[in-house]
Formats: structure tokens, sequence, C-alpha cells
């Protein structure tokens, strides 16, 4: 690690970044900022929180010349909020070079995107359907572009969207510079990748695990039937600042997030079905914390930085290992600690196998919260709160009140009744959600390198059953 003073950066960078509170390089940073200033092609692959985005944003924009003539960077994420929270961030860096970064994204006014255009940001950040759409509109024009970023460069050219990737590669000059950034890089889509760059330098960080080890991991075999009580329970002993849940399916959110609330949990629920506006202020509420709990489907596993995430919940097994590392990557990040708790039922444990032969990491397994773990949890936070309380003066307040009621009773029976209402004693409302078929094994499949994607044994596309992903 080096300090971002001595990486001879120019002033107006190092102030951004003293400012934004970053002293040390991360490692990736620490390998890939000099070779970007190189004007190399990179393929970085970095642990989940670990910076990649000042990995590629910092010295993009220390080379870059502000003028505004020109779009001279584009960088393409895979879903709406994470292209709005890459700009944001290079907006930071960028901001005393006079470098504006602007978010183009689906579900947002396109005239008033084509009104921000005009203001000539020299980085558009944006998510591939609507770039495609200002291309054909002739509304943004990418012939001057000198860098282009795939974030989460594995999903940018998973079957889903390479060809939207192709498509808007064909736009930008072939003489640039092409950078891809992942916490996983699938061998199948290191070697597509080859395709779009010129002789790329492929920066991994040498660490054994692909996942930080700050990140607690442990699964629970549960019954399908179960994992909603298991999950109130779990939400009730471990008390999270901020919590994620993973559904893996749209309905199963929905119905996730309205039996949380029922039971008397802050949640919301977030999927690509929700509009826009919708989709705004459940972000904007979970980061401002008036909302704890993030019911979500894979549209927010992957890049999105939110502070306070103490624990990820992955109510239904990830679809495959890549996922399962990008969502528990949502906390755990620069740094801080997380837990990640998978639920698993008994016909799905293959699927936790395969996951931790990626993960490279033994999960451990988890005993299933009782009612009564739970209500000594609660018990335990009463008591913890009535000895706090204790040490403060208002109390005395209280002084006549209690000696009134020891006259006539006795301070154990009247203590114990306190306690008792002030215990928030397990929830048992009835919930019924709609069951999820388990995940069905994989077949094996092959790598098409023609045409860029994999095949099942029986020659049709993998996977035949998700022809584009659709969080
Ligand atoms: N050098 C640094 N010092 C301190 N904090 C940093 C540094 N670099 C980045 N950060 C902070 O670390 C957090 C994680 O960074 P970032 O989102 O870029 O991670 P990432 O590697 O892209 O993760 P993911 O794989 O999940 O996308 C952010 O809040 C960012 O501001
Ligand atoms: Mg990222």
């Amino acid at each position: 690690m080096s300090n971002f003073f001595e990486i001879g950066l120019s002033s107006v960078l190092t102030k951004a970044i003293s400012e934004m509170g970053f002293e040390e390089t991360t490692p990736i940073q620490e390998r890939t900022i000099p070779l970007v200033l190189e004007g190399k092609d990179i393929i970085g692959q970095a642990q989940t929180g670990t910076g990649k985005t000042a990995a590629f944003g910092i010295p993009m924009i220390e080379r870059m010349n502000p003028d505004r003539e020109s779009i001279k960077a584009l960088v393409v994420t895979p879903t709406r909020e994470l292209a709005i929270q890459v700009a944001e961030e290079l907006n930071r860096i960028g901001q005393f070079k006079d470098v504006r970064s602007l978010p183009i994204y689906g579900g947002q006014d396109i005239d008033r995107q084509i009104r921000s255009l005009r203001n000539r940001p020299q980085i558009i950040v944006g998510t591939p359907g609507r770039l495609m759409d200002h291309m054909r509109r002739r509304t943004i024009r990418l012939q001057q572009v000198e860098t282009v970023v795939l974030d989460e460069a594995d999903e940018m050219l998973s079957m889903g969207f390479v060809e939207d990737i192709e498509n808007i590669l064909k736009e930008v000059p072939e003489q640039r510079q092409t950078l891809l950034f992942s916490a996983t890089m699938p061998k199948s889509i290191l070697d597509l990748a080859q395709r779009f760059m010129q002789n790329p330098e492929y920066i991994s960080m040498k660490t054994k695990e692909i996942i930080v080890p700050q990140i607690e991991q442990c699964y629970v075999e549960v019954q399908e039937k179960q994992k909603f009580d298991v999950l109130c329970r779990l939400l009730d002993i471990q008390s999270p600042d901020l919590a994620i849940v993973f559904g893996r399916t749209k309905r199963r959110v929905d119905e996730l997030f309205e039996a949380l609330s029922k039971r008397g949990y802050s949640a919301e629920g977030i999927h690509g079905d929700l509009t826009q506006a919708r989709r705004d202020m459940v972000m904007r509420h979970f980061k401002e914390g008036l909302t704890e709990i993030l019911v979500a489907t894979d549209v927010a596993a992957r890049g999105l930085d939110i502070s306070g995430v103490t624990h990820v919940y992955n109510f239904d097994v990830p679809q495959d290992p890549e996922s399962y590392v990008h969502r528990i990557g949502r906390t755990g990040r620069a740094g801080k600690g997380g837990q990640a708790i998978t639920f698993v039922t008994p016909r799905e444990i293959g699927h936790l196998r395969l996951i931790e032969q990626v993960a490279k990491r033994r999960i451990t397994r988890k005993p299933l919260p009782t009612f009564n773990d739970v209500l000594v949890g609660q018990q335990r936070l009463t008591m913890d709160k009535i000895l706090k309380a204790a040490e403060d003066e208002d109390i005395l307040r209280y002084k006549e009140m209690a000696e009134e009621l020891l006259e006539d009773n006795d301070s154990i029976t009247l203590l114990s009744a306190a306690l008792k209402l002030l215990t928030k004693e397990p929830s048992t409302a009835p919930i019924v959600l709609t069951e999820e078929a388990p995940l069905r094994s994989r077949q094996p499949r092959r790598f098409d390198q023609q045409q860029g994607f994999h095949r099942n044994r029986d020659n049709s596309k993998y996977p035949s059953r998700f022809p584009k992903r659709k969080f």
C-alpha cells in the first residue's frame, strides 16, 4: 500500500481524494493506477468492497483532458442504481478538475437526460439499454471516447448483455483504452474479454480467497416452509443495523417485504418491475436508515456500496457461485466487518458445495435458532436497556411512583412485570409465502468460443430457461 500523496497525482486529484477521506491506496488501486495512467488495457479482479471504482476512476480522470468538447469516457454498469453510484463517485474524484459524470439509465425521463447531456459531461455512466437508445437517437456521440470501462465486467459480458456491449463498442473508436473490473472473473469470460481489448494486463489479487475475510459466512439448513420464521428469529437475535435479504424472484421479494412489515419490521423491497421513482425512493430510505431491511432480487447484488449494512441474508440460495460472492459482498466493505447467512433447503446442499468450491472456503453450518433463543435474546436486550436507563438521571421523576408501587407489592414481582412489558416477544402472526421450487442441479456446460456463450450438453444455449438476466 502506498500513500495517495506519493504516487505523483496532480494536486486537483489529491485534493479530491483527501476530501473523500482516502489516505492509503487499496491493493487493487496500488497495482492498477500506474498501469491505467500508462494507457494500458486492464482486467482488474479484486474482492468486493476494495475500491475498484477509484482504481479505474482516479487514473482515468487524471489522464483526461477536461475540455468539454466531447465525451471522453464511457462506463457501463449492469444496473441503474450502480450507474448512479459510480457517477457520484467519479464526480467526487473529478470535482476540482471540473470533470463531470452523468448517469444515463432506463426508467428516467429521456428528455431530461438529453437536457443534462447539453451540459457536456466528459464521462457517461450508463446501463446498456438506455445507452443504445441514445445512440440510436444520436443524442450521445461516442466517436471521441478514449476510455471504456465495463464495471462488473463478467456480468456485462455474460449472455444477457454481451450483444448490447458489442453494439455499443462498435460506436467507440478501436484505438481506445478498455478497462474491465469485477470481483469475479470466470475463465470463459476472461477468454471472451480478449476480443474487446488490446494486449490486456490481467491484474488479480493473489489472495487465496475471493471473499474478504471480514465477512463471516454461515448457512442454515431449513425447510422451505420454515424459512420465514427462521429469518425473523435471526433478525431478532442478530439485530442488524442495516440488512439486505436476497430472494430469488420478484414475487418472492414482494411477498417477503410485505410479510416482514406485517410482523413489525422496517422493510422495503426492490426489483426490476418497480417504477424508477419507487426504486429511487426505496434506495434513499435504505441509505438514510429509514428502512432497516432491504429485500431484493439480484438487481442489488452487484457493486452497491451502502455503509452500515451489517448482515446479508440469502433467503434463497443464489443462482450461481458468482452471485453469492457479489450478494454477500454488500457487507464487509472498506475493511469493515459483516455477516452473511445463507438459507439452504435439504435438496440444495449441492449448490452450497459448489459455492464453497468457488469461494475456496468452508461455510459453517449454524443451528436453527429456536423460539426460546429469540426470547432469551430479547430478554437480554430488555435487561441491558433497563440497566442503561438506571444510569440516567431522568428516572428520578419515576421515583415516587416506584415507592408507591413498592408499598403493596414485592420488588421481584414488579420488576418481572416491567420486564415482560418491555420485552418484544417474537411475533407469531401467521404468514404464508408462495413456495419457490428448489434450484435444479446444473448441467455441465461448455463455452462456445465463437458465439461467446455457454452451451448445455444438448447444444442449447445456457441457461435455456433464462434467456436474459432480468432481476
Ligand atoms: N483507498 C481507499 N481508502 C478508503 N476507502 C476507500 C478507498 N478506496 C475506496 N474506498 C471506499 O471503499 C468503498 C468500496 O469501494 P468500491 O465500491 O469501489 O468497491 P468495489 O471494489 O468496486 O466493490 P464491488 O466489487 O462490490 O463493486 C467505497 O465506499 C469507497 O469510497
Ligand atoms: Mg464496484
